[in-house]
């Protein structure tokens, strides 16, 4: 480091895009924190300089680091109202979310890894699971989130799989809909255990599955609802998860996960409701408190008139290559597996269709 770093904050600070512009070409590293703990894209996003943001994002700054107080360029530009610096923040964490694989790279330092997690202890009170380090697994304010992806993943009826057992919100609802089958697998023995002493295990239609969904994954059968909900793992195992999904889902089944997998949520609400999501999402992305309660200033996400596909209120551009339809297209798989369904799409290609791609 030779300074350079440092005049590369003041002119994203300043908006001198000029300046940003050599530095960058000239090999400055945009990924340096300042004393403040702050990078030059967060000065840029903060005072709202869309051009410098563009530069910065381009020379490959990352969109997802945070600060101390674990705030990300995102927040900053979402907090002052700056739209073009937001959306274009927006766009990049869109990007990102199709290549999974590169995130799981430059985020890991700043997640637990499963394996320790799953090694870990955990405690659970009436409201919450947390690990050894006080952060929650899952917590009560999540029930109605998880009932709308109960309901979701049942509307097919039939066979559900549930991967993530936590505090059992979801696979209490699912029991609801009375499920031929309903099989859940979890890994944390301390869960497990949970699920045992609390009479999961002699369920007629329940079937527990006690591992690491990556490792059992032979024992498992297809299925008309799955829904997708671990803790502690990394973005490349939810794509690869996502991989499976066309063995695992029968056709015309419902699939629905709960990305919690982000550092920011409210930010990242931009990637999951790109991909048509359920309405579980819809309820989240509409939440406006943070988990202690507090009023948060979050975008207003609304179902887009062409596409149908959420997106945050005020930022219609994200929308203007999605093609009309888009959240009923019948090659968003996401969500539904149109194998043997009336035309059957080809299967060569496994595509989410995302605002902004
Ligand atoms: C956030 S909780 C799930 C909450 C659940 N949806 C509910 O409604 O209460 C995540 C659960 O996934 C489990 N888990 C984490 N990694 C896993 C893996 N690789 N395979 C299976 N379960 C895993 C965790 O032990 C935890 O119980």
């Amino acid at each position: 480091m030779d300074g350079r770093e440092e005049v590369v904050c003041e002119a994203a600070r300043s908006g001198d895009s000029t300046k940003v512009k050599n530095l960058v070409s000239g090999g400055t590293d945009v990924t340096y924190f300042d004393q403040q703990g702050f990078t030059p894209l967060m000065h840029a996003a903060k005072h709202g300089h869309a051009d410098v943001v563009k530069t910065l994002l381009e020379a490959g700054a990352p969109w997802n680091a945070l600060t101390p107080s674990n705030l990300s360029a995102g927040d900053f530009a979402m907090d002052a109202g700056h739209q073009e610096a937001f959306d274009l923040l927006l766009n990049a964490g869109i990007q990102a979310e199709l290549v999974l694989g590169t995130i799981a790279r430059s985020e890991n330092k700043n997640n637990v890894s499963d394996v320790d997690y799953l090694e870990d202890r955990v405690t659970f009170s009436e409201d919450k699971i947390m690990d050894s380090s006080s952060k929650a697994v899952m917590m009560a304010w999540e029930k109605p989130l998880m009932e709308a992806h109960a309901k979701a993943v049942c509307s097919a009826g039939g066979h559900i799989l549930n991967i993530g057992f936590g505090m059992g919100l979801v696979d209490t609802a699912i029991q609801q809909y009375s499920p031929a089958t309903h099989t859940i697998i979890e890994a944390h023995p301390e869960v497990y255990n949970r699920m045992l002493r609390t009479g999961w295990g002699e369920k007629e239609n329940v079937k527990i599955i006690f591992g690491k969904w990556q490792d059992v994954l032979s024992q498992l059968d297809s299925y008309d609802g799955i829904f997708f909900d671990t803790y502690g793992e990394y973005y490349e195992d939810l794509r690869k998860f996502h991989q499976e999904l066309p063995s695992l889902l029968k056709p015309g089944g419902i699939y629905s996960f709960f990305n919690g997998l982000s550092l920011w949520r409210g930010f990242w609400w931009g990637n999951r409701y790109g991909g048509n999501l359920t309405a579980r999402d819809k309820t989240d992305a509409l939440r406006d408190s943070d988990d202690d309660g507090n009023k948060v200033n979050l975008p207003y996400w609304i179902p887009h008139p062409r596409t149908g596909i959420y997106y945050p209120k005020g930022s219609e551009r994200v929308m203007e290559d999605v093609p009309d339809g888009a959240s009923v297209f019948i090659r968003t798989h996401w969500l539904r597996s149109d194998e043997g369904v009336d035309k059957p799409a080809p299967h060569d290609v496994y595509v989410p269709i995302c605002a902004g791609t």
